[in-house]
Order: structure tokens, then C-alpha cells, then sequence
């Protein structure tokens, strides 16, 4: 299987459980996985027939400060959801990592795979 890469893509947004956390942006770090065919992009040199990952970056961060959850459970399940609609993406990965929410690990977060390979 194929996929468009997209790895430690940093966006601002509203998250979190306590009262401190409505009032500020953090940062997430999020990984994905975007499967596609790639063979039709690259036989024709063609940016048109694969996945975007400047368009969908950008949609990403644009996503991130439209929406301020409580956590980071609902951020990548309704991120997964619209990427997936908006761009046809069939099947994908997401990981979405908060970093220095807890002392000690240098990230916390969550990982999900939606859709069919
Ligand atoms: N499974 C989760 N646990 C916790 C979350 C979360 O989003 N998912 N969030 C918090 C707090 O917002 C924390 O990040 C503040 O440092 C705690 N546990």
C-alpha cells in the first residue's frame, strides 16, 4: 500500500480537560499516514492525481484553530473524519501527540486508524 507522508506537523489550538487550558493555544504534533495510489501522480508528474500534503497541512492547521476540544481523543477522531471526506482518502493513520502535557514524557496522545487499505 502507498501512502502521503505527513510527520511532525506542529499546530496551535485550543485542548484540554482543566479550566487553565480553555484560556490558551498548545502545541500538537501530528503524524499521518495518507493512503493513495501513487503510480498514477508519478507516471503523469502529476500533482493533480495524489494526495496534496501541502493542501492537506494546510487544511490541518486551519482545522486546528476552528476548533477548541476538551481531548485529544475528539481532536483526531473529527480530524480523521474530515480529512477523509474532504480529500477521498480511503484509509488512514493519525497520530496526535501533546507534548509536555505530562512531566516526564516527552509526549502523550493518541493514535487511530480509520477506513479500509
Ligand atoms: N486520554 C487522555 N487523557 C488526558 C487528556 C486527553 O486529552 N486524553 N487530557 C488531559 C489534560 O488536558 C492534560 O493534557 C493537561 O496537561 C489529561 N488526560
Amino acid at each position: 500500500m502507498d501512502c502521503v507522508l505527513i510527520e511532525a506537523l506542529e499546530v496551535d489550538t485550543v485542548i484540554g480537560v482543566y479550566d487553565w487550558e480553555r484560556d490558551i493555544l498548545q502545541r500538537l504534533v501530528l503524524d499521518l499516514e495518507l493512503a493513495t495510489d501513487i503510480r498514477p501522480a508519478a507516471a503523469d508528474d502529476d500533482i493533480a492525481k495524489t494526495l496534496d500534503y501541502a493542501a492537506i497541512s494546510e487544511r490541518i492547521a486551519a482545522f486546528a484553530s476552528e476548533h477548541d476540544f476538551a481531548l485529544v481523543e475528539t481532536f483526531a477522531e473529527r480530524l480523521a473524519a474530515t480529512l477523509r471526506e474532504e480529500f477521498a482518502i480511503a484509509w488512514l493513520t493519525l497520530a496526535v501527540r501533546k507534548p509536555g502535557a505530562v512531566a516526564n514524557a516527552s509526549a502523550v496522545g493518541v493514535r487511530i486508524t480509520r477506513g479500509e487499505s
